[in-house]
């Protein structure tokens, strides 16, 4: 039996946490043979406390073999002690009519006090991916809130823009999603993200011969996956859950099992490559492999893409400007 990974969730009993737990306590994230420990953590507040216990009560009774204990807390100091893993997905989501951004203000705080809280009791080794809305700026605030930790061990979300893109390509080609190779998204977890896919291939092919329509990657493609997050809020009156819960499983378990030689799309601070400044929490294309991420190097970059991966980065740092005073 191998030893028992500590996995932090924060909002846990919310949509997110929902649709999370349960996977991670079955295996899907970190594997069949590995056991965890949920340290969920929620507001100090009666209503999302009872939430919570309710959440822990089903989990119990989903007698998962895997689920090698539970914490619910309401306490940061308490959820990330000697965590090997945190998700950050507890934060307000936007509403009708909002941008991601309008957030920035409401939730900034959230991510001083949890990356502090990380700095002080976590693994030296954590893993951490922020959920919460706005995912880049929030993990950019959290891994400057915990200077002990290596930066490289804070990530944010574009898997999700990322899975959205793999599936209207998919459509739009008429191929399977499992298929299609070499895709990524640029950028910020916004209306100003790049997904790109110039470097995608299909059973060997380029994906973008196959497709072979420019006016529908500009005007179709681009808006539709960096504004679905807004088209589902629309029809659902809620933000995406089950989509959002996948792609952190999907993020976690690539970083953490490896991705054998392929392509994803993690948010993760600069080193500087492709021009973006160093520590811009960024979308770039990474292979990942003994736990750790290496950003895919040498890809041309065209003057389009320059001006799309140079407005995406302009709206990053309007937002790290934004909260500077909180660092
Ligand atoms: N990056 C992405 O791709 C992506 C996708 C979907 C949603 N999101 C974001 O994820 C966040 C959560 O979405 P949701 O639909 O689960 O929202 P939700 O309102 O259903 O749940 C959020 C939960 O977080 C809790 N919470 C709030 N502040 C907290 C804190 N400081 N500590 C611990 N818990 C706290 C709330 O009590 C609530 O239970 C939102 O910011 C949303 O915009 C991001
Ligand atoms: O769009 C949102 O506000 C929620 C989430 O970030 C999404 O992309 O679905």
């Amino acid at each position: 039996m191998k030893t028992p990974v500590r996995v932090a969730v924060t909002g846990a009993a919310g949509q997110i946490g929902y649709s999370l737990l349960f996977r991670i306590a079955s295996g899907e994230m970190l594997g069949k043979d590995q056991p965890v420990i949920l340290q969920m953590l929620e507001l100090p507040m009666e209503k999302a406390q009872a939430a919570l216990r309710g959440v822990m009560m089903e989990l119990e009774d989903c007698a998962f073999p895997l689920l090698a204990g539970m914490v619910g807390t309401d306490d940061p100091m308490v959820a990330f002690k000697d965590a090997d893993i945190a998700l950050l997905v507890g934060a307000m989501p936007r509403g009708p009519g909002m941008e991601r951004k309008d957030l920035l203000l409401k939730n900034a705080e959230i991510f001083t006090v949890q990356g502090k809280a990380i700095n002080a009791v976590a693994s030296r080794d954590i893993k951490v991916l922020v959920v919460g809305n706005p995912a880049n700026t929030n993990a950019y605030i959290a891994m400057k809130s915990a200077p002990d930790i290596n930066p490289r061990n804070f990530t944010a979300m574009l898997r999700l823009d990322h899975n959205r893109a793999l599936s209207q390509l998919a459509i739009k080609a008429g191929v399977d999603v499992a298929g299609i190779e070499k895709l990524v998204v640029w950028g910020n977890h916004s209306p100003t993200m790049y997904p790109d896919y110039r470097f995608a291939t299909v059973a060997g092919g380029s994906l973008k011969d196959k497709i072979g329509d420019e006016a529908w990657n500009r005007e179709t493609f681009i808006p539709k996956v960096g504004k679905r997050g807004a088209a589902i809020i629309e029809a659902r009156g809620l933000s995406s859950a089950a989509s959002a819960a996948n792609a952190a499983i999907d993020h976690v378990r690539d970083w953490v099992l490896g991705t054998n030689g392929k392509w994803t799309t993690m948010g993760i601070p600069s080193d500087g490559s492709y021009g973006i400044p160093k520590d811009v929490m960024y979308g770039f294309p990474v292979t990942c492999k003994d736990g750790k991420y290496e950003i895919v190097q040498g890809l041309a970059i065209d003057d389009y893409s320059r001006t799309m991966m140079d407005k995406t980065l302009a709206e990053l740092e309007e937002e790290r400007a934004g909260v500077a005073h909180l660092l």
